[in-house]
């Protein structure tokens, strides 16, 4: 039996991989925070914020760049200003699941006010509520609304906040204004003209971080993650120490540091921030990566993290976020990926589309679910593929002509399974009788 143990060879902190840490600097996006100082620059003159939204991919720094300036215009407010009186509230949209104004009303009153979600009005109540909540706190009110897209086409809120003193919805002693956040360029781009003039006065675009950005994110995580790991100030540095390639910015001085490890090795942050540069340049997949490839050292009791660790790290992840896929997929798509299963649990697959239709028809029967036209079937599949569920290939075409394709599962099957029993619909379905029931297709 492995013994739990309080220490690790490997970790020195390794709650600073993880997502609930914030970074104080991020050199990385300087460019970006002048922006974003610039839109918040007019509450510290005491006539609030611009609106502003900030867009860009999925782990640019988003939300720690908000975070960041927000805690720093904090800090004007409490040390440096007399007049600044200032309120901030963050809300995620994602996670709480707002997806109507009155939810993000409701949950923006509840912030700004301690008591309990207001339940049972009208939305413009809740609204109400909500401006009258901002006239007793008074002052600049900035609300930091995170995966704003999750509001989807409800977007009174979107257009009443930002207006809130234009329209006489609080009082002249209070400047309300948002900071949007999203990664859904699309959602922005259909936002009607009316939003989107008064959503945001300025708006951030974050770009893709590349190999060496990463690099750097990398190594201010590791040096504070990992056990004899360090960041010593360049001026320090005795002049026989090799420092090639390894100096990191940290807090936007001139000053670089030279990055050492006796824990990871010299490949590791190079490799992983290739693997993710390649892929999305996402800042939370690399520091992901570099967690688990720790793990994976800690658990063998090993001392040192290698590349071998960072490989395996990646297909770990990516398999994880392969199953919270399935987890997030709409019935349909659940439908065709119980089609599939079942076809690869009775050893068909390799199988093509028209008998995974047959299975399909004969599972929405059972689970009593629309069924779809083939066609649009087969774009479900298609979807599978793309997300790496299913593997789809190309094969010879029938005598009919026109290419043909095949399809098999990409993950566990029992992994599959299991996920599909999880859902309410398919908890009562027993696959592997379907898969030994040759009347299904
Ligand atoms: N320049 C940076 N320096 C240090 N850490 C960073 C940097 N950029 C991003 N991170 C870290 O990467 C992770 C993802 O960043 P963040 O949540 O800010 O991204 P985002 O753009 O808001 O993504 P999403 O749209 O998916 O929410 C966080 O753990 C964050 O601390």
């Amino acid at each position: 039996m492995t013994q739990f143990s309080e220490t690790s060879p490997i970790f020195k902190r390794e709650e600073v991989l993880r997502e609930e840490h914030h970074p104080d600097d991020l050199p990385e996006r300087v460019d970006e925070m002048d922006d974003l100082h610039m839109s918040l620059a007019p509450a510290a003159r005491g006539v609030g914020a611009n609106n502003v939204f900030l867009h860009g991919k999925a782990g640019q720094g988003k939300t720690a760049a908000a975070k960041a300036k927000l805690s720093e215009l904090q800090h004007h407010a409490e040390h440096e200003s007399n007049h600044l009186n200032l309120t901030t509230c963050y809300v995620s949209c994602e996670s709480h699941d707002l997806s109507t104004s009155y939810k993000a009303a409701s949950r923006i009153y509840q912030e700004l006010t301690g008591r309990s979600r207001p339940t049972g009005y009208a939305t413009d109540v809740v609204m109400d509520m909500m401006f009258e909540a901002m006239n007793d706190i008074g002052g600049t009110i900035i609300i930091v609304l995170d995966e704003i897209d999750t509001l989807g086409d409800d977007d009174r809120i979107l257009y009443s906040l930002p207006r809130a003193r234009a329209q006489g919805y609080v009082d002249d002693h209070v400047f309300p204004s948002i900071i949007g956040i999203s990664n859904d360029l699309q959602w922005r781009d259909n936002l009607s003209p009316k939003v989107k003039s008064s959503l945001y006065d300025d708006s951030v675009l974050f770009s893709p971080y590349d190999a060496t950005q990463l690099q750097q994110i990398l190594r201010r995580r590791a040096a504070k993650a990992f056990r004899d790991t360090e960041l010593i100030p360049s001026d320090k540095v005795s002049t026989d120490t090799d420092q090639n390639g390894d100096i990191v910015d940290v807090d936007n001085s001139d000053k670089g540091f030279l990055f050492q490890s006796e824990v990871l090795s010299d490949e590791v942050i190079p490799l992983i921030s290739a693997l993710s540069a390649q892929d999305t340049g996402d800042a939370r997949q690399a520091i992901k990566y570099l967690r688990k490839a720790g793990e994976l050292a800690d658990k063998n009791n090993e001392v040192h993290v290698n590349a071998d660790h960072a490989r395996e790290a990646q297909t770990l992840v990516e398999r994880e976020a392969v199953i919270e896929a399935m987890r997030k997929m709409t019935t349909q798509a659940h439908l065709a990926l119980a089609a599939l299963t079942a076809l690869e649990l009775s050893g068909d697959a390799p199988v093509r589309a028209k008998p995974i239709y047959g299975v399909y028809k004969s599972i929405a029967s059972k689970v009593d679910a629309d069924k779809l036209g083939q066609r649009r079937f087969k774009d479900h599949l298609r979807e599978l593929d793309m997300q790496g569920i299913a593997d789809g290939e190309k094969v010879a075409a029938g005598s009919i002509g026109g290419p043909a394709w095949e399809y098999q599962l990409q993950v566990d099957t029992e992994i599959a399974v299991e996920i599909l029993k999880d859902t309410t619909r398919f908890s009562n379905i027993d696959f592997h009788q379907i898969s030994n029931d040759r009347s299904y297709s």
